[in-house]
């Protein structure tokens, strides 16, 4: 029978109650190094959890929380749309990258992996780099996206960028029958590593790119680079980026930016972009619908960096890696057509989809014995 415990401090929520739909949630704490982090495996029917570190300065563990659950839950998702063998989880450190980082706190948080004996694998998201985590694989062999030299694939933003890019030509091809990026014009939030590479292409182009990132330096680099590869900037301020008159709003920084304060101003005619829980809620995807703007579901659209880290683990082979992010143009349009034919949002057929994949490969579970050594880790 349930335990009754007293309600738990985190929120007014009882905290089995938030983490229901999770098989696990581990809280990581080494005051020696200043860790503090969370790690949230949401669902390992299609195989190990798969995710990011993601640090970022969060203002309560609360806050920290929410964030990883959400983002877990994500990740099994992307895994089940790109047909990647691999669950969904997430992990976060809660710290200020610019200035908590430490080699310690990396390997500390390397051997709360270890501990999880492969059931986590992880790697890059925002405010951490490839550099952070060969120091956190000194002390655990479930670490991916490592740089090429200490035998990893690499920077996983590459891929993740070709596959914005090739949404953003699904998108085309949907909304005005042909797939050219060039003549369209397009508002960037955030020229971090996605989001920059993401710019370089579009101006290759030759389109029309709006660009906002709260650092000055990235912006003014943007602008100096469309000398060279052609096309337009303009920088617009933070606040600005949602009233932009653009084609297609790219958001490429924080979650949660698609809301009831920003939906009214934006005047696009998609959201197609990298980040992570771009919807503040479920919800938000009937207001863009409803506004006529065209949603297409983060998960299908960032899954190139997914794509890769997981391409590792069999051993790096750039032009499947390659052949796997191109499918994202496939899936997207496919999804399109699919809400237009069950009249329901782009997020609701992306999840559709995903489900009776966990659902398929559930029931084919069943026939196996579970303890069976995983075919992923090869490297050991
Ligand atoms: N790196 C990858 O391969 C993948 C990234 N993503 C998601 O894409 C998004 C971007 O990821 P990265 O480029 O790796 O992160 P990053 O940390 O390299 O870049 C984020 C950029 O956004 C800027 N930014 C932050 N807040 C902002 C604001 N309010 N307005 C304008 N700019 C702001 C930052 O200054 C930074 O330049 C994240 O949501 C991440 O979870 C998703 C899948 C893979
Ligand atoms: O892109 C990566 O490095 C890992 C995958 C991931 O965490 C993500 O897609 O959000």
């Amino acid at each position: 029978m349930a335990k009754q415990l007293e309600k738990s401090s985190i929120g007014n929520e009882d905290i089995f109650q938030k983490i229901a739909n999770h098989e696990q949630v581990v809280f990581c704490n080494d005051p020696a190094s200043g860790l503090q982090a969370i790690i949230a495996i949401h669902d390992t029917t299609l195989g190990p959890a798969l995710g990011g570190t993601r640090m970022y300065p969060y203002k309560s563990v609360d806050e920290a929380l929410e964030d990883v659950l959400r983002l877990s839950e994500g990740m099994t998702y992307k895994c089940a749309a790109a047909d990647i063998d691999f669950g969904g989880g997430k992990a976060v450190i809660i710290g200020d990258p610019e200035k908590d980082k430490s080699p310690a706190l990396f390997r500390a948080f390397g051997q709360f992996v270890e501990s999880l004996n492969g059931r986590f694998y992880t790697g890059t998201d925002m405010g951490t780099t490839m550099d952070d985590f060969v120091h956190a694989q000194k002390e655990t062999n479930f670490i991916n996206g490592i740089p090429e030299q200490y035998g990893g694939s690499g920077d996983s933003s590459i891929p993740t960028s070709k596959g914005v890019v090739y949404a953003l030509k699904a998108t085309n091809q949907y909304l005005f029958g042909n797939d050219s990026l060039s003549g369209k014009t397009y508002a960037i939030q955030g020229l971090g590593k996605v989001g920059y590479k993401v710019a370089e292409q579009l101006l290759e182009a030759g389109a029309k790119i709006y660009v906002t990132d709260i650092h000055e330096s990235v912006l003014h680099s943007i602008k100096e680079k469309s000398k060279e590869l052609g096309g337009s900037v303009t920088i617009v301020k933070s606040d600005e980026i949602y009233g932009v008159d653009a084609d297609v709003f790219v958001p490429c920084a924080m979650g949660g930016i698609i809301n009831d304060d920003t939906i009214p101003k934006l005047k696009v005619k998609a959201v197609v972009g990298s980040a992570n829980n771009q919807l503040k809620n479920l919800r938000h995807a009937n207001v863009l619908n409803e506004k006529g703007i065209l949603y297409a579901p983060d998960y299908i659209v960032n899954a190139g960096g997914l794509i890769q880290v997981a391409d590792e683990l069999y051993g790096t082979n750039k032009e499947r890696v390659l052949l796997k992010t191109k499918e994202i143009y496939r899936s997207l349009l496919e999804i399109f057509k699919q809400a237009d034919l069950d009249c329901i949002t782009t997020v609701e057929a992306a999840n559709r989809k995903c489900q009776k994949t966990i659902e398929d490969q559930r029931n084919r579970n069943s026939f196996f014995s579970r303890g069976r050594r995983p075919k992923w880790n090869i490297k050991e």
